[in-house]
């Protein structure tokens, strides 16, 4: 199949359903988050950061060739660091810590809310379930995410100068890492795809993806934007 019959169908979904277009993400860009926002917001992606080798390490059990699993281990150690580089689970409490919260905080899970918890067991559990094809497809938002990453590094360079620039190493690493990864899923799955059955299942994945991260956000946003605050305290 080629890769028109992948890449563009994805595109298009995400044009209307990954996580740019979400209101949570458009004030952030727009520099309107409040501290409290911004840092609720650190706290609960660290749910998915530190899920993410985790279904990792499930897709890689999936793969049968050393070729293949060689490429995926990558991902794991790009998240859980290696004897040269801190790693992508550090780099974020990093930010949290530039944002002004205590890493213990992070690692415990307190303040996790149950919609992100949900989304991101969801996430875990689709790789854990579902066969290679569709697992590895799931992560295929990466193809996008490093755009959204420059976009939110400039708007954090711009309007959050309270949180310090080296917090902001995670999405400056990642922007190139996130690039690759979404480059060599895209090819696996291009590889994979024999049947119009398969594709439908490809991007059935993605959108199932899509909804995590939509989801994520939804429960982010509900909790910490200062009206609903102010009216819980009400
Ligand atoms: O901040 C973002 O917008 C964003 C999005 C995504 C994504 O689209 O899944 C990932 C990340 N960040 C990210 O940092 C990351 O490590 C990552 C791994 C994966 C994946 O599905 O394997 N997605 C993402």
């Amino acid at each position: 199949m080629s890769a028109l019959g992948i890449e563009e169908p994805l595109r298009e979904i995400a044009e209307r359903r990954y996580h740019h277009r979400h209101r949570f993400n458009i004030r952030m860009h727009e520099g309107v988050l409040t501290r409290e926002e911004l840092r609720g917001w650190i706290l609960n992606r660290f749910c998915y950061q530190r899920h993410i080798p985790i279904k990792d390490a499930l897709i890689l059990a999936k793969l049968e060739s050393p070729k293949h699993r060689r490429m995926w281990v990558r991902r794991l150690h790009d998240h859980d660091g290696t004897d040269e580089d801190e790693g992508g689970i550090e780099r974020w409490l990093r930010l949290g810590e530039a944002a002004g919260l205590d890493r213990a905080e992070l690692w415990s899970g307190t303040g996790v809310l149950p919609g992100v918890r949900l989304a991101v067991e969801g996430y875990v559990n689709f790789c854990r379930l579902r066969g290679p094809l569709e697992a590895v497809a799931s992560s295929l938002t990466e193809v996008v995410a490093p755009d959204l990453m420059a976009t939110r590094i400039a708007a954090f360079e711009k309007h959050y100068t309270w949180i310090d620039s080296e917090g902001l190493r995670y999405f400056q690493r990642r922007v190139d890492q996130g690039r690759r990864d979404g480059r060599e899923a895209l090819e696996l799955v291009e590889q994979w795809v024999r049947t119009p059955e398969d594709r439908s299942r490809v991007l059935a994945a993605f959108e199932f993806k899509c909804d995590v991260l939509w989801a994520l956000l939804d429960a982010v946003e509900h909790a910490y934007r200062p009206e609903s605050r102010q009216a819980d305290v009400g």
